[in-house]
C-alpha cells in the first residue's frame, strides 16, 4: 500500500472518531521498555490532535512487585489482586503515583500535548470500599483471605476528568481509590479503567498489555473477535486465566453499560494503537456485545 492509501484508509475513522472519548488502559507489562512507552504516548498525542478525547489509566503491577522484592517483601496475589498491607500500599502509591504517572505526563509534554496526572482519589474520581475477604483453597482447606487495603469501586465521579478534557488536557489516572473515611485503597487497574470508561460514556475502551490479544489454549492463535458469550465460555473452559480475567471482565462490564467497542491489544507492537483505530482490519481482539 502506498503512503497516500494509508492516509485515505484512516480518513473515515478520523472523521468518525472526532470528539469521541477513548479510554486507554496501559498495563504494567506494556510499559517495561522505555522505547515502547515512547511510541504509545506518541500515538496518544496524535489521537488527541485529531480531536479524540483521550484518557489514560495506567497499571504498574510488575514495578510494584520489583520494588516490594527490593525492599525484602514477598508479593502475594489472590484472584489476581495484590494482598496489600500498609507498607505495600505505600510502595504501590510511590510507584504508581510518584513514578509511573509522573513519567507518562512528562512523555505527553515531550510529544507536544498537555497531560495532567491524577490518582483516583483526586476529585473523588474513584470512590471505593474495602474489598471483603476472598474465599480460596489452601492445602485443600477453604479459607477466607483478607486482602488488606484493596478497594472495590462503588462510584466514579467523572466531573474532574470532564473538566480536564473540556480544556484539552490528557488526563492520566493512577489506580488508587479513596473510601468514605478518606483512606487510600489499591485497585486493579483494569477494573478502574473499565469503570472510568463507563462513567465517561466512552466510545472505545482499549486495553494494552503484552500479548497480541486473547489467545487459544495452546497460545498459537489470537482471536480477532469474541462476543460476550464466547469470552465467558473461554473463562469457564480455563483458556482465559490469570491477568487476562480482569481485562475481559472489565470489557464485558463496559459493553453492558454503554461503551460501544472494547479491545485488547499488544502495547509492545509498534503503533498498535494507531493500527487498531485507523485501519480496516484493526489489531488484537475486539470483544463485542452478543448482538453486535
Ligand atoms: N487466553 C489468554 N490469552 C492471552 N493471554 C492470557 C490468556 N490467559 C491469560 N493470559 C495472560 O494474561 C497476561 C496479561 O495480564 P497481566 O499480566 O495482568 O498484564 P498487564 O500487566 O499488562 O495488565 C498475559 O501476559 C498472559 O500471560
Ligand atoms: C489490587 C491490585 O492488585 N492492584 C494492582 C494495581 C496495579 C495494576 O493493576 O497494574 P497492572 O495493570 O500492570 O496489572 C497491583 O497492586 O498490582
Amino acid at each position: 500500500m502506498n503512503r497516500v492509501d494509508v492516509l485515505m484508509e484512516a480518513m473515515p475513522y478520523i472523521q468518525q472518531f472526532h470528539g469521541k472519548t477513548v479510554v486507554v488502559k496501559l498495563g504494567g507489562h506494556a510499559m517495561v521498555d522505555a522505547g515502547v512507552l515512547d511510541t504509545v504516548i506518541q500515538d496518544v498525542v496524535l489521537l488527541h490532535y485529531v480531536g479524540m478525547r483521550v484518557v489514560i489509566v495506567h497499571g504498574g503491577g510488575p514495578e510494584i512487585t520489583q520494588k516490594m522484592k527490593d525492599m525484602g517483601k514477598e508479593p502475594k496475589f489472590v484472584a489476581g489482586l495484590r494482598i496489600t498491607d500498609k507498607e505495600t500500599l505505600e510502595i504501590a502509591q510511590m510507584v504508581l503515583v510518584g513514578k509511573i504517572n509522573d513519567g507518562i505526563v512528562s512523555l505527553i509534554t515531550k510529544f507536544g500535548a498537555r497531560g495532567v496526572g491524577v490518582s483516583g482519589n483526586d476529585g473523588n474520581i474513584l470512590f471505593a470500599k474495602k474489598m471483603g475477604a476472598k474465599r480460596i483453597k489452601i492445602d485443600d482447606l477453604e479459607q477466607d483471605v483478607d486482602l488488606g487495603h484493596v478497594g472495590e469501586i462503588e462510584e466514579v465521579d467523572p466531573s474532574l476528568l470532564e473538566c480536564l478534557l473540556e480544556n484539552k488536557y490528557i488526563p492520566v489516572i493512577a489506580p488508587i481509590a479513596i473510601d468514605k473515611r478518606g483512606m487510600s485503597l489499591n485497585v486493579n487497574a483494569d477494573t478502574a479503567a473499565g469503570e472510568i470508561a463507563v462513567a465517561l460514556k466512552a466510545f472505545k475502551f482499549i486495553n494494552m498489555s503484552d500479548v497480541d490479544g486473547v489467545m487459544n489454549a495452546q497460545r498459537t492463535r489470537t482471536y480477532h473477535r469474541l462476543n460476550i458469550n464466547e469470552a465467558e465460555r473461554l473463562i469457564e473452559e480455563g483458556v482465559i486465566v490469570s491477568g487476562m480475567i480482569p481485562k475481559i471482565e472489565s470489557c464485558i462490564s463496559c459493553l453492558k453499560n454503554g461503551v460501544d467497542y472494547t479491545h485488547i491489544i499488544n502495547g509492545n507492537n509498534d503503533h498498535s494503537l494507531l493500527l487498531e483505530l485507523f485501519t480496516h482490519e484493526g489489531v488484537g481482539t475486539m470483544i463485542t456485545r452478543n448482538e453486535q
